[in-house]
């Protein structure tokens, strides 16, 4: 049976905006308040798709969510109608109001960790949503994923559900920006590297000292006994307080992973030498060939230029033959140190054999590059078909969305543009077409 890896890139929803949010990502503090062009940031993300589609990779969309959260509002104790409801929280809570307006969720490597059923005790694919706890602005996210996982992966034979960690801190859950899965082919079993910022129970053990380590130890055990991984296909290893503190608030940041290539930069983790040796021991034992470390070097590209142009947020894909390409943001292109650096990797004895750019720039300046993007699912044949054919990049598909974003979005949007209540109502009427398009059923508040 043909396996396969699918990226489900995230839909940008009709409100992106920047906002200020999250603090340690350098690019959401330094653009706040900017204004944004919703319709451009959707329009970027779907050229992605389209262009990983063309190039014969399997690619899907994962729908926004619906914002502003009135809900939200309503249980934190605003009252009246959607449009007095927006007029106090700006009066009396701004910080509220622009974190339930935030379009977060189209970073859906944050959406959940999946397992593919060649991981798993029970041959399905495990999905657990991630609870993301340490923003409020993101923690608002985790049931909404989980009914949308539920409407693409509807399917009790091929696909298991779990629900999302306890909304607490100390099992702060980031999702897949913190898990990378190593295998041959995407049907043998993998070795799934789950990627943890500091322990919830043990405050001796290392941990960040200026920004939030957001993902724990914790959380990177209970998803792994959720979704019965066996412990010799699993490696726990811990960030680099130090690199958290400097920007780096995923470890997809800092590294990132594809079959038997992981790429990262020296200083991305703890006890490096012995959690690599770990992962090849693992990887060499389940199949017999040893993987690929491709190290940067602080000397070659920093951690500042990399959390600058997000070098490590690219993904590695399967271009046949044995040989991958760099899904880059253009911002790779454009520092001097990192384009040098990549026309030197792409000649080395590595799979990594091209460079493809993109301008993903509404995203990147809220802090999420090309991996932030996609959220990935390893399928087998029976499986993909299994899957809701309608959330499958498709030419069609690509014209049809392209159209419902000109129909629904706006070009601009700023802070005072949320007070604005016909908002609310362009933002359902866009989600409840899309929810047709996609083929959902009911997965919001608003329909239920
Ligand atoms: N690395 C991965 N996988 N994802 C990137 C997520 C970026 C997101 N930015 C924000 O939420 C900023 C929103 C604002 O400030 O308006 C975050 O910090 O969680």
């Amino acid at each position: 049976m043909k396996y396969f890896e699918a990226n489900f890139d995230g839909l940008v929803g009709p409100t992106h905006n920047y906002a200020g949010l999250s603090v340690g990502n350098v690019a959401s503090l330094s653009n706040a308040k900017d204004v944004s062009n919703p319709k451009s940031a959707a329009k970027q993300g779907l050229q992605k798709m389209k262009a990983l589609h063309d190039m014969g990779l399997k690619q899907g969309v994962l729908a926004p969510q619906e914002r502003p959260d009135m809900n939200a509002l309503r249980r934190l104790g605003f009252t009246g109608s959607d449009a007095n409801i927006l007029q106090q929280a700006k009066q009396h809570a701004p910080q509220i109001l622009r974190a339930v307006y935030s379009a977060s969720s189209m970073w859906t490597a944050n959406a959940a960790t999946v397992s593919p059923s060649s991981d798993t005790a029970d041959k399905k694919v495990h999905f657990t949503p991630a609870n993301l706890t340490n923003k409020f602005h993101r923690s608002l996210e985790p049931e909404t994923s989980g009914r949308i996982l539920q409407a693409m992966f509807a399917n009790d034979e091929h696909f298991a559900h779990h629900r999302h960690l306890p909304d607490n801190d100390h099992f702060g859950d980031e999702g897949a920006a913190n898990h990378t899965r190593f295998c041959d082919d995407y049907g043998q079993g993998g070795i799934e590297m789950f990627v943890y910022g500091r322990y919830a129970f043990d405050h001796n053990k290392p941990a960040p000292v200026k920004y939030p380590a957001r993902h724990t130890f914790e959380a990177c055990t209970a998803v792994s006994r959720l979704h019965q991984l066996n412990d010799s296909g699993v490696v726990y290893v811990q960030q680099n307080p130090d690199v958290i503190d400097q920007g780096v608030f995923h470890n997809d940041v800092i590294a990132v992973g594809n079959q038997n290539v992981l790429f990262y930069h020296e200083q991305a983790f703890l006890n490096t030498e012995e959690k690599l040796t770990e992962l090849n021991r693992k990887y060499a034992a389940q199949n017999n060939k040893e993987m690929h470390f491709v190290k940067v070097a602080s000397n070659q590209v920093s951690v500042e230029e990399a959390v600058k142009t997000y070098l490590f947020n690219t993904q590695l894909v399967d271009i046949g033959n044995n040989e991958m390409a760099i899904i880059a943001p253009m911002e790779c292109k454009e520092s001097a140190s990192v384009s040098a650096y990549l026309d030197q990797l792409v000649s080395q004895n590595t799979p990594i054999k091209k460079v493809h750019f993109f301008d993903v720039k509404q995203s990147m300046r809220n802090g999420g590059g090309p991996a932030c993007l996609r959220l990935r699912v390893a399928l087998s044949e029976q499986e993909l078909a299994a899957t809701n054919q309608h959330v499958l990049m498709s030419d069609q598909l690509f014209g049809t969305l392209n159209n419902w974003v000109d129909k629904h979005y706006r070009d601009e949007l700023s802070e005072n543009d949320l007070i604005d209540p016909s908002l609310v109502m362009e933002s359902r009427t866009a989600l409840d077409e899309l929810t047709q398009i996609l083929n959902l059923g009911s997965v919001y508040d608003f329909q239920r």
